[in-house]
């Protein structure tokens, strides 16, 4: 495999440091530039904390950044709001964009999807980079054919911006393609605190836990007759993304379709 020329945007975040360690540790990948929102114009080995990461310029501006870098991908690990501006201009500029940036809205998937149709490139979106968090997701998938009724707990660090997590939404998404829409619940039943049943996906119910300690960890309740299930999905350090990461990239590379999910590229 040739080397992989790879942009980081976020570099100095909780994700963006692992993707740094596993891009500059990885024979076939180069980190060529990263896309930061402070730094324009410095080394990211003045920055602390990356001292040993040598000949890797910072920008501030991604239309710079893509116009005087030769890169093949960009690694976003961001935010909501930079995250999508960065896969559609990456992929204009002819970047082949590995997305772990979660918020994105159904208008927007659908654009990236048009934009690699139209420009013949991959794009991988990954709400979730740890191969136990897919097969978690699958593994749901499946009981939801037997068991109907089902409750969805995702519970993240408090630092978080998005809620639900694009975890806990892909999940109601791959459930929501095998089960008929059920409203669950008592007919009657009223919250007598907005809120307190969470959110409603197609009848599902979505509960965001918020709490210094955490990382990122779901659990999939699903309930019958006398008998529940419960799918339980922990990350207990950012590493556990990384493998997902390598893979997202290396993938990325050799197909020319936007993919949403890990699970449509894992065998
Ligand atoms: N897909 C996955 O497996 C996975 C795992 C963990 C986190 N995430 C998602 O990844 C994203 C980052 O998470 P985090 O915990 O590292 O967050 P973080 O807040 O620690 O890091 C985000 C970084 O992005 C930088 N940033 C913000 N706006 C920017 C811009 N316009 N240009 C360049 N950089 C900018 C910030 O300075 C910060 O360093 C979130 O959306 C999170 O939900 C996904
Ligand atoms: O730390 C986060 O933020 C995470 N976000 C993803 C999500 O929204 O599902 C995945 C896990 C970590």
């Amino acid at each position: 495999m040739e080397t992989v020329k790879i942009i980081i945007a976020g570099p100095r975040g909780r994700m963006g440091r692992e993707a740094v360690n596993l891009v500059t540790n990885t024979e076939q990948f180069e980190l060529v530039a990263v896309l930061d929102h402070k730094y324009d114009g410095i080394m990211l080995s003045d920055i602390e904390g990356f001292h040993s990461v040598s000949n890797v310029p910072v920008y501030t501006e991604i239309e710079k950044c893509l116009q005087e870098t030769d890169a093949d991908v960009l690694i976003d690990l961001t935010t909501p709001e930079a995250g999508p501006y960065h896969a559609k201009t990456a992929l204009n500029h002819g970047v082949r964009p590995v997305v772990g940036t979660t918020g994105f809205t159904k208008e927007q998937l659908l654009e990236l999807d048009e934009i690699c149709k139209e420009k013949e490139l991959g794009c991988i979106i990954a709400p979730n980079f740890a191969i136990g968090a897919v097969l978690m997701m699958k593994f749901s998938q499946m009981a939801a054919k037997y068991f109907q009724d089902i409750e969805i707990i995702e519970m993240h660090h408090d630092k978080k911006l998005d809620a639900p997590s694009g975890t806990a939404v892909k999940t109601a998404e791959m459930i929501a393609a095998v089960r008929e829409t059920k409203i669950q619940g008592h007919p009657n039943e009223k919250e007598t605190i907005q809120g307190a049943r969470g959110a409603d996906f197609d009848g599902m119910h979505i509960h965001s836990v918020r709490l210094p300690g955490l990382i990122a960890h779901q659990q999939v309740m699903f309930g019958s007759d006398g008998q529940t299930i419960t799918i339980r999905h922990d990350s207990y350090n950012r590493a556990s993304f990384m493998s997902g990461v390598k893979v997202a990239v290396e993938t990325v590379m050799k197909q020319n379709t936007f993919v949403y999910g890990l699970e449509n590229i894992l065998d």
